[in-house]
């Protein structure tokens, strides 16, 4: 019989089912693995009331597949006339999460984001007071800040300051890519955490740009050097409960992918808690998989550690060159490669 290793059902922090048609399949992926994600609102348009995020989340449940009770968290999105009003609405509502903060034009869908961060203090000030989480996308987006280093930018000059002046704001620093954001939360008080994605612990930009372009490694914040890697799977690995497991799988059609202009993000739903099984028994770190996958995430946010648990075979198996979902092709995360943890009998 093959080794087995038995978990806590883990959670996905940071998600992106986007909606329609598309539902039929990033539901089922993510809910085959996890109990609870947080759906990101970055919809056209976004989803930036509570009575969106409400029907936005019938329509996934509409998704779930029998047996599964998936439970998706609501993230509103927020915009710069986003009210204190709106705020404790959400606070409110038990399917509603937090509040996301995109600067203008940072990544997919985010033209409607935030453009001046200090004219929203009162708003910060009811979400600290209420308790309601403020989920970032950390990068500046100014033209004349290089690519690689908008995520440290956006950390000195906006992140710093608002940590300063709300420290009893929970903040979670989204898709975290460098080792200043791993600096940051840790100097920071309780109330700051960070999500890592897979691609961010598996790779770095070589893996992307050395020996040809690779249009399914690129993701935004983008894949940094090496030694940034490096401190991610320290992080990860450290056992701290400061940073937990968010995919951030974000799916585009492959032909979006595959072009002159591709678009940002990886798919990673169809093989998520395998790749990140394989990242954690690459550094002989099994021991510190579940806290990282089931428990820090949950605490963080104050919500209840799932009851249920789910079950690993170790076995060696491809990730699918593609899947198709409402009669379009998309490549996932890590297509055509091999893990060696698999969920279930399949
Ligand atoms: N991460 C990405 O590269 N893309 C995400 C948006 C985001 O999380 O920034 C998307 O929605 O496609
Ligand atoms: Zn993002
Ligand atoms: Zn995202």
């Amino acid at each position: 019989m093959s080794k087995q290793f038995s978990m806590t059902r883990p959670d996905d922090w940071h998600l992106h089912l986007r909606d329609g048609d598309l539902l039929a399949g990033t539901v089922p992926a993510t809910a085959r693995q996890f109990k609870r994600a947080v759906i990101m609102p970055n919809l056209v348009p976004p989803v930036t009331e509570v009575a969106q995020a409400l029907a936005y989340r019938e329509r996934i449940m509409a998704h779930v597949p029998e047996g599964s009770d998936f439970d998706p968290l609501m993230a509103l999105y927020l915009t710069q006339q986003t009210s204190v009003d709106t705020i404790r609405e959400a606070a409110a509502n038990p399917h509603v999460i937090g509040f996301k903060l995109y600067p203008a034009g940072a990544t997919t869908n985010s033209a409607s984001g935030v453009t001046d961060i200090d004219g929203l203090s009162s708003v910060f000030a009811a979400m600290a007071e209420l308790q309601v989480p403020l989920l970032v996308h950390g990068e500046v987006t100014d033209s004349e800040i290089d690519i690689f280093d908008r995520e440290q930018v956006f950390i000195d000059r906006y992140l710093k300051p608002l940590h300063a002046k709300h420290p009893t704001l929970k903040i979670i620093l989204e898709h975290i890519t460098t080792q200043d954001a791993v600096d940051f939360v840790l100097a920071a008080g309780p109330t700051v955490a960070a999500t890592i994605t897979p691609q961010h612990l598996l790779m770095n930009r070589n893996d992307m740009l050395v020996g040809g372009i690779r249009p399914h490694h690129y993701c935004l914040p983008i894949l940094k050097r090496r030694t940034h890697q490096q401190a991610l799977q320290q992080a990860a690995l450290s056992g701290n409960p400061k940073f937990f497991l968010g995919t951030d799988s974000a799916p585009h059609a492959q032909d979006k992918k595959e072009a002159a202009c591709g678009c940002a993000g990886c798919y990673s739903a169809p093989a998520a808690i395998e790749l990140y099984a394989h990242l954690f028994e690459l550094f002989d770190a099994m021991d510190k998989f579940e806290a990282f996958a089931s428990h820090f995430g949950a605490d963080f946010y104050g919500l209840p550690r799932n009851q249920e648990r789910i079950v690993l075979q170790q076995r060696t198996w491809q990730v699918p060159q593609t899947v198709s979902i409402a009669g379009q092709s998309f490549v996932p995360y890590w297509a055509g490669d091999s893990l060696n943890w698999k969920l279930g009998d399949d």
